[in-house]
């Protein structure tokens, strides 16, 4: 009988066999989720970024990076993405996901808002990035679908740090059909204003995750996925 998707809070540890939803209202320092089989690991901090910091960082965020919409080759076909993106990184530092082309850093220099940003997260996580892949929802039509940031140029075992500012949205895991972790349940959460997600592990190999569209009024989000490229 597989292990199913176990939660583990400041003080509890718990085991469910259903999809969980986690209340942005419960808000510990951090909720980890060993993903079945030690096959992923995932953190989640629901108020990483104070409810007075997190609006500032939004501006400056929403103003100061060149958001674009990015089309991307699926199938040889072109079609643009359905959200805005941004790419910054150290010079040098050059990366492609699904059909987007090489991408290099789109402002010379790291803006300060996400270089603070970046060395906060960098603290907790324990580990540097090199790079910021940034998404802006406009609204509930906008998304990413299920997909695993699994580019060889991240390595084997990437570990990625997700920011959120703005609308809260749901974010779900769900384990790879043929993967070791494929008895195990969909992972709902719902990242919050200001919350942090880390990603570790075997998560990209076994684990895909989405943030889906939603039919409620929902205003903008921005989403910073900081990553380390490798090669
Ligand atoms: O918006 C999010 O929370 C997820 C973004 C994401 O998965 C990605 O950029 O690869
Ligand atoms: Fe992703």
């Amino acid at each position: 009988m597989p292990k199913r998707l176990s939660a583990t809070t400041n003080d509890t540890n718990a085991t469910t066999k259903r999809p969980r939803t986690i209340p942005p209202s419960i808000t510990p320092a951090s909720m980890q989720y060993t993903l079945s089989h030690a096959t992923g690991h995932l953190i989640h901090y629901p108020s990483f970024f104070s409810p007075t910091a997190s609006p500032t960082l939004f501006t400056s965020l929403r103003t100061v990076l060149p958001w674009k919409t990015i089309p991307i080759t699926i199938f040889g076909r072109q079609i643009d993405q359905p959200r805005q993106v941004c790419f910054i990184a150290d010079n040098n530092t050059y990366y492609a996901y699904s059909g987007s082309g090489k991408m290099g850093t789109m402002l010379p220099d790291w803006p300060d808002a996400l270089k603070e940003i970046k060395e906060k997260v960098e603290e907790v996580v324990g580990e540097k990035f090199n790079s910021v892949l940034c998404n802006l929802y406009r609204n509930g039509s906008d998304y990413i679908g299920f997909h695993s940031d699994n580019e060889k140029s991240l390595g084997p075992a990437p570990t990625i740090a997700s920011v959120s500012f703005g609308a809260s949205r749901k974010f779900v895991v769900k384990p790879n059909p043929g993967g070791p972790a494929r008895e195990a349940g969909k992972l709902e959460l719902v990242l919050a204003d200001g919350s942090l997600v880390i990603m570790k592990g075997m998560m990209q190999k076994y684990w895909k995750h989405a943030v889906p569209k939603t039919s409620r009024k929902v205003g903008e989000r921005i989403n910073l996925t900081f990553r380390k490229v490798v090669s």
